[in-house]
């Protein structure tokens, strides 16, 4: 029996089982087999024309943006739209066929935006080109998944299902379990909260069926059996993703306005041009990008060229973006901006940095 097959079986045998007590050790088990077989089917291929010819484009810029989605729902008109790259946009399916980057010029920052072909059911398993797109959505900092609004959610189970299945985790936290495998000594089994999904039991057969016999275990929340396995096997991504509902300009009003209360959306229009002024900012929002200004004393901020971090840097790691050796010469440092409680304060370098704070560095 060749993977496929054995992962359909698994399929079959887990939506057959009935979810209830006497169950639950053997979904767990099944669970754990699943997940073991699609690592496999990760794999790089041998196969001659698999590699992604096409598609090993550079990581550029401040971030990388994927764009997801079925055929003809508009990803290369957006990327059309909101770089200075033209991507060929038509009414038929398949349009793109290799990932073609553009750069979003936004707040200062280069955001690299990847248009990628369309993927449909049965991506991961190797249709149409869906390893090659699934490959890059794994190399990005956020995932913009693309659907049109004027079809219903099918598309977008579809590839939250497609996703889940190779690994990539959309808007979730990762696991607080700590795991580590020892050469000796058995399993450790602990946790700091009540377990309400799992037991010790369970994970010694989970654990077994990865043949792990000495493994120090640690819950720190009160985790599935679905999230050991993901911590066990060690290849997942947790990565934001946006959706974006494209073609408003189809729909009746309510139906917009429905689609944007919606968790996690944005709806636009590419071809009108709406509301993508929005979809800008939430993408700013998503990525956790900031902005922070340096000023030297006596002199104004220099607001023509902030330094582009991540949200929850400290004053430490500003010092490293403006020179590798600033950090060892840091006195202090005056903070003017929302980070601190008076403008300017004077910080240490554990401080966090906000968005479109401006900084002095006192040297010693
Ligand atoms: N009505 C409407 N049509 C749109 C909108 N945006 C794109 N389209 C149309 O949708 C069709 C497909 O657009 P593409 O940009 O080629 O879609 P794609 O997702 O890149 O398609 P593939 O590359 O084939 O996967 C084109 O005919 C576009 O003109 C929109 O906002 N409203
Ligand atoms: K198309
Ligand atoms: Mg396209």
């Amino acid at each position: 029996m060749g993977i496929l097959e054995k992962i359909s079986e698994i399929e079959k045998e887990i939506s057959r089982t009935q979810k209830n007590k006497a169950t639950e050790y053997h979904l767990g088990l099944l669970k754990a087999k699943l997940a073991k077989y699609r690592s496999q089917l990760l794999e790089p291929s041998k196969k001659a024309g698999e590699k992604g010819e096409g598609f090993d484009v550079l990581k550029s810029g401040d971030a990388r943006v994927a764009l997801i989605g079925f055929p003809s729902v508009g990803k290369s008109t957006l990327l059309s739209t909101l770089t200075k790259t033209e991507s060929e946009a038509a009414s038929y399916e398949f349009t793109t066929l290799t990932c073609i980057p553009g750069v979003i010029d936004y707040n200062g920052a280069n955001i690299q935006l990847l248009d990628l072909p369309g993927i449909i059911e049965g991506a991961a398993q190797g249709k149409g080109r869906g390893r090659q797109v699934i490959a890059v959505a794994r190399t990005a900092d956020l995932i913009l998944m693309m659907l049109d609004a004027t079809k219903k959610d099918v598309h977008r189970h579809l590839l939250e299902r497609e996703l889940e299945s190779v690994g990539i985790r959309l808007n979730k936290k990762k696991p607080n379990i700590y795991f580590k495998v020892k050469k000796g000594g058995g399993i450790s089994f602990n946790s700091t909260v009540p377990l309400t999904k799992i037991d010790e039991k369970l994970v010694q057969m989970i654990l077994h069926e990865y043949k792990l016999f000495n493994a120090e275990v640690l819950f720190r929340e009160d985790c599935t059996a679905d999230e050991l396995i993901d911590v066990i096997c060690a290849n997942r991504v947790y990565l934001p993703c946006l959706y974006v509902y494209n073609k408003i300009d189809q729909i009746s009003i309510e139906e917009v306005d429905r689609i944007a209360r919606t968790p996690n959306s944005v709806v636009v229009s590419c071809n009108m041009k709406l509301n993508l002024d929005y979809l800008l900012e939430t993408l700013w929002e998503y990525l956790s990008l900031i902005r922070v200004y340096t000023k030297k004393p006596g002199q104004p901020p220099d607001f023509s060229d902030g330094l582009i971090l991540r949200k929850g840097v400290t004053v430490e790691h500003v010092c490293h973006a403006i020179h590798r050796t600033l950090a060892q010469q840091f006195k202090y440092a005056l903070v003017w901006g929302t980070s601190t409680k008076y403008s300017p304060q004077r910080v240490g370098a554990n401080h966090i940095m906000h968005d479109e704070d401006v900084i002095q560095v006192v040297k010693k």
